[in-house]
């Protein structure tokens, strides 16, 4: 069984590596997720300038998954770009880095910067982070996603792809795809990031969850796999000459193997990294292989996007 998977240019030994935000804010975090059977790794989400974060609990765990209102903490563009420069890029495991500016003018920084370091990695612009108080996540707004997407093109002469919040109207997804489908080097949208602005309650402290926002997060985990199966492949259709990254509740083979269903290209893990660390990729791989040999698959194309409808 073969796992590989041709894009952007170049072959990757596998189909799953980590979604932004985890295991992937330190340098050793990153090195133990490019060690792992992950078969690429992005970094967390940067800004221009390091950033501390929101106030703790900022994160926690329930039966069903995660919430998080982590408030973008990073060690800042420079951290994630010296450790771009150093990167064995000769390993065969693309390097995403994941930019999630404060403002429209510091990812067009970031971006220049990259461009002028001239290396292999790619970005992944982040239109999508729902716990930075005060501001609107940029992928909910196609007035701003607009102007973003043509700035980027302006900045970034490459390839490059972008984080999309959760959509659930067919409306939002028709408008969303008429925007990126104007974008030709926009080559992977990564579909979903959390679901923003849950709130877990504890019925014995009754209280919050997490101190951020006053409880509001971002859901991860089994909460979101239907919304993000849904991303996958209503963008799938919508998007064509496009990758789709699938992320949200991929915790084993089979949430895998339903991302490629609907039309993933690779598969990203978040709250089950979170938790398992990157021991993960090799179980999960496992797990898949088991699940294509047992149906007569050889590889990958064998049935992405091949999800019936009745
Ligand atoms: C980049 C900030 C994000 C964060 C965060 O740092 O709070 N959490 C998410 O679930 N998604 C994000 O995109």
């Amino acid at each position: 069984v073969d796992l590989s998977v041709t894009w952007l240019g170049r072959t990757m030994p596998g189909c799953l590596y980590n979604a932004s935000g985890v295991w992937c804010r330190e340098e050793d975090e990153l090195e133990a997720v490019r060690a792992s059977a992950a078969a690429a790794l992005i970094s967390k989400s940067a800004t221009l300038a390091p950033r501390e974060g929101n106030p703790e609990p900022r994160y926690h765990r329930t039966a069903l998954g995660s919430i998080n209102s982590m408030g973008l903490p990073n060690r800042g563009f420079a951290y994630y770009l010296d450790y771009a420069r150093r990167y064995d890029y000769a390993c065969g495991k693309p390097l995403f880095l994941s930019l999630s500016g404060m403002t429209l003018e510091d990812n067009l920084t970031m971006l220049r910067t990259l461009a002028a370091a001239g290396l292999p990695a790619i970005p992944e612009i982040n239109l999508s982070c729902p716990n930075v108080p005060g501001k609107p996540q940029l992928g909910y707004d196609f007035v701003a996603t607009t102007e973003a997407l043509n700035a980027f093109d302006q900045a970034w002469p490459g390839r490059y792809g972008v984080k999309l919040p959760p959509y659930f109207d067919q409306a939002h997804f028709a408008a969303m795809a008429e925007i990126l489908n104007r974008h030709p080097r926009l080559a992977f949208v990564t579909c979903i990031n959390s679901i923003g602005n849950g709130l877990v309650v504890d019925i014995d402290s009754e209280a919050v969850a997490i101190k951020p926002k006053d409880g509001l997060g971002g859901l991860g985990g089994d909460y979101v796999l239907p919304t993000a199966l849904a991303n996958v492949r209503e963008f799938y259709r919508l998007l064509p000459g496009k990758d789709i990254v699938g992320c949200g509740g991929v915790r084993s083979g089979r949430e895998a193997f339903m991302h490629i269903l609907a039309g993933a290209r690779a598969v990203q893990v978040g709250t089950c990294l979170y938790h398992e660390g990157p021991a993960a990729f090799a179980r999960i791989a496992a797990e898949l292989a088991e699940l294509m040999q047992a149906k007569g698959y050889r590889k990958l194309d064998d049935f992405r996007g091949r999800l019936r409808t009745l």
